[in-house]
């Protein structure tokens, strides 16, 4: 049997999505508006694992020129030591805008660059070829940089395993790679025209969506933002239902708001006394041959072992 130029590419481009890891936390995917040069100072003081200097959203329109020469002066000062590793990226302005192309130049062609580039509204593939042609013309280095994708439309869940695919078979043929998809669910709800409500149950489906799909392509998945900044126990709500559901983080806009959302996405306590307890007796009976086995009353055989790798994996990631 003959395989094909593109069979091999798809193939090598799932390999490198799947062998990704996920070393890097972005358990608080941390904003800072980018024309606010106390709050970028204020933001490597909070510990966050991911700091994202805006120039989308959290920018005025008046602002935009303001916050890409910030960012850039910022940068050019080389990523600060805060005595752990974290990631930095900057948040460009969507490419139906008059701005990306000068927020792109302005982040990628400087002395020291950011980890991450945060990639808004992306509701098709061709908004990611757009990025990739010109990233490409504008990465000067052989430094692989990291492209986090948001889905925050009605077409763009539409065309999610697309989105998904292409981003991985664009980064065989580039210098950057996907490592997350983002929820962008305040937009999402102005794009299907409506609003949330306290529990969010309107916007689950979407949720749940992103999720799933992230995980199937071995991506990171960061949920919503919390936008009542001054309610901490609602947003530990949101936080831990969003751990529950697989998301790896989230978003979030307020100093105060990093602890909280940090804690959720680590497993408790508990829940890491319960795993290594049965991974322990999973050994034991692994050598009695027996696969499943009784652990606190529950049947246990492969995929609760799984399940409580994944919580030693994740307690390791601090
Ligand atoms: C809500 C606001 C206006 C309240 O701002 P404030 O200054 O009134 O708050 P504060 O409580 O007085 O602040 C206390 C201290 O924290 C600082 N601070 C406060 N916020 C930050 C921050 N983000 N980063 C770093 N530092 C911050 C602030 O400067 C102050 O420091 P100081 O005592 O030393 O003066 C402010 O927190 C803020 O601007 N947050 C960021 C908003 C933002 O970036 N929005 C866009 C992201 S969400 C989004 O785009 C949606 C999405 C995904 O696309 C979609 O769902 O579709
Ligand atoms: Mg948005």
């Amino acid at each position: 049997m003959i395989i094909g130029k593109t069979a091999v590419r798809t193939v090598l481009s799932c390999y490198k999505i799947f062998t990704r890891n996920y070393n890097v936390p972005r358990r608080a995917l941390m904003y800072v508006p980018g024309d606010d040069l106390r709050k970028i100072s204020k933001s490597f003081t909070l510990n966050a694992d991911c700091i994202v200097l805006d120039c989308e959203d959290g920018v005025a329109i008046n602002q935009k020129n303001v916050a890409r020469e910030t960012i850039r002066s910022f940068l050019q000062k080389g990523k600060p030591n805060i005595g752990r590793e974290y990631d930095l990226g900057v948040r460009i302005n969507s490419l139906d805008t008059e701005f990306w192309q000068e927020d792109l130049r302005s982040c990628l062609n400087g002395e020291f660059r950011p980890d991450t580039i945060l990639l808004p509204k992306v509701d098709d593939i061709e908004t990611l070829k757009l990025f990739s042609d010109t990233a490409n013309t504008y990465i000067t280095t052989d430094k692989i940089l990291n492209l986090i994708i948001y889905i925050e439309s009605a077409k763009s869940f539409v065309n999610l395993i697309d989105i998904c695919k292409t981003a991985g078979t664009l980064s065989n043929k580039s210098k950057f790679r996907p490592v997350a998809l983002v929820f962008g669910s305040d937009d999402f709800c102005a794009n299907i025209g409506i609003t949330r409500t306290t529990d969010s149950v309107e916007i689950l489906y979407a949720r749940q969506k992103l999720v799933l799909t992230a995980k199937a392509f071995n991506l990171q998945a960061i949920d919503m933002v919390y936008i009542k900044y001054k309610d901490l126990e609602g947003l530990k709500i949101q936080s831990e239902e969003g751990a529950r559901l697989g998301y790896t983080g989230k978003q979030v806009i307020h100093p105060a708001q990093v602890p909280i959302v940090q804690e959720a996405f680590l497993p408790t306590s508990t829940q890491v006394e319960w795993a290594t307890g049965l991974l322990e007796s999973f050994e034991k009976h692994q050598k009695q041959g027996k696969g499943a086995f009784n652990y606190k009353g529950n049947m246990i055989d492969m995929p609760t072992v799984k399940q409580a790798e994944n919580i030693i994996k994740l307690s390791k990631l601090q």
